[in-house]
């Protein structure tokens, strides 16, 4: 058994739809990023390279790389848990929290659970997701962005 670390950061600017696990959350802004900038994902996906001592995001899906501008990061996610397979690791669970002063998020959260279950091959109970905000402390609590939390488990298959 193995365990990763992912943690995440993307500014909140106008003009840019706002994607996290997947799911397109109705708000005045979005955020910022080479790809679709969905911070859940790319903290997840940090996790699971992390566990499996594959590196970070940055060096499988560089972000001089036209082919991942505008890219969805769930197949980002895919991708990572393929390469986690591909040295003989399953995935256990992930737990997660978004740091979003706002949009309120609760109501988007079993999508994005969905998501990220179906895209890691787990059960749904084996993903959980969680938003908090800062009490308006911080850049996550001024708006000028969200950031995400993640840790998984792997164990050999
Ligand atoms: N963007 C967010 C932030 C929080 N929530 C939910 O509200 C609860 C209370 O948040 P606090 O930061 O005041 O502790 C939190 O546990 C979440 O369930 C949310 O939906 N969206
Ligand atoms: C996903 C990639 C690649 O499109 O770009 P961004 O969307 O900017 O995301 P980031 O979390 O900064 O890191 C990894 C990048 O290389």
């Amino acid at each position: 058994m193995r365990i990763g670390h992912g943690f995440d950061v993307h500014a909140l600017v106008p003009g840019r739809a706002l994607i996290l696990g997947g799911v397109s959350v109705p708000y005045e802004r979005g955020l910022a990023g080479h790809s679709d900038a969905d911070v859940l994902l790319h903290s997840i996906c940090d996790a699971l390279l992390g566990a499996a001592a594959l590196g970070d995001i940055g060096r499988h899906f560089p972000d001089t790389d036209a082919r991942f501008e505008g890219a969805d990061s769930r197949l980002l996610l895919r991708h990572c848990r393929q390469l986690v397979q591909g040295k003989g690791f399953s995935v256990g669970n992930v737990d997660a929290t978004i740091v979003c002063q706002r949009p309120k998020l609760a109501d988007h959260i079993p999508q994005m659970r969905a998501h990220i279950a179906a895209d890691l091959a787990v059960e749904l109970d084996a993903v959980n997701i969680k938003a908090t905000t800062t009490e308006q402390l911080g850049y996550t609590g001024r708006g000028e962005g969200i950031a995400a939390h993640a840790v998984v488990l792997i164990q050999h298959v």
